[in-house]
């Protein structure tokens, strides 16, 4: 980043929510469409908490033919582009998220050049905060690093990130020539700062993986009913 800008030029960050995984820990089911009891996919609510982003929005699925069954139900929401990931592994498995990663930033590469930045998220993250942007920007601009990673109660999230586009080609590198999978250790290669947000209840970045967190997760996002 040259110099620290307070907040980004307009149009210059995308976004891209990461929506392909298989969701095998909640028995195959599509995180994307999951309703926490509030009325809308969990695709649509990380989108609304986020909205308006200030440039291109993505969602990265496993296959662009997935883009019809992704987006019902999400459609008053602005999507740009629904990107198909970027490699497969050999007999057209899913290769992980950094495979839809690198779809989004070589098609921001590709099609917009007023493109520098783009923030991953992951879709099943229905709490993600509002200053999700803003706080990344100016950890990123305070310590002078190329991108920057959200952390909460200690633990880093490498998938919630903001990149430089440019890191693509070594990213399709580390993935086709390396085999790397591990979004961990891409963030730590790419030198992201850290950025930490203060703890709260539910956690901001509280991750339906499984039974008990989606339990969890509509505990708190179910509207409350008073007498
Ligand atoms: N585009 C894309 N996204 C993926 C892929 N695998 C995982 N993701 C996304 O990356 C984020 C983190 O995924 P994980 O929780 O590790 O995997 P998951 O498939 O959602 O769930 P499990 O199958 O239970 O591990 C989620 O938002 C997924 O939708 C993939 O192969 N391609």
């Amino acid at each position: 980043m040259t110099g620290p800008l307070a907040a980004p030029p307009a149009g210059a960050v995308a976004l891209c929510v990461l929506a392909g995984g298989a969701g095998r820990r909640l028995d195959g089911r599509d995180k994307a469409r999951l309703d926490l009891g509030d009325g809308r996919p969990m695709l649509a609510r990380v989108l609304d908490r986020l909205a308006p982003w200030p440039g291109p929005v993505l969602v990265s699925a496993h296959a662009a033919t997935d883009r019809a069954r992704l987006i019902e139900g999400v459609t008053a929401r602005r999507i740009d582009t629904v990107v198909g990931d970027a490699l497969t592994e050999p007999g057209g498995g899913r290769a992980g998220p950094l495979a839809g990663l690198l779809a989004a930033l070589e098609a921001v590469v590709a099609r917009d050049a007023a493109v520098s930045w783009l923030v991953s998220v992951p879709v099943d993250l229905p709490f993600v905060p509002e200053d999700l942007l803003d706080r990344l920007w100016r950890g990123c601009a305070a310590g002078g690093a190329a991108g920057a990673c959200a952390v909460s109660a200690g633990r880093r999230h490498p998938l919630v990130a903001l990149w430089p586009v440019s890191v693509a080609p070594a990213l399709r590198r580390a993935l086709e020539r390396e085999g790397l999978r591990r979004a961990g250790q891409w963030a730590e290669r790419c030198g992201l700062a850290s950025v930490s947000w203060p703890a709260r209840d539910p956690d901001p970045f509280l991750n339906v993986n499984d039974a008990a967190a989606l339990a969890a997760a509509r505990a708190h996002a179910a509207p409350r009913v008073f007498p």
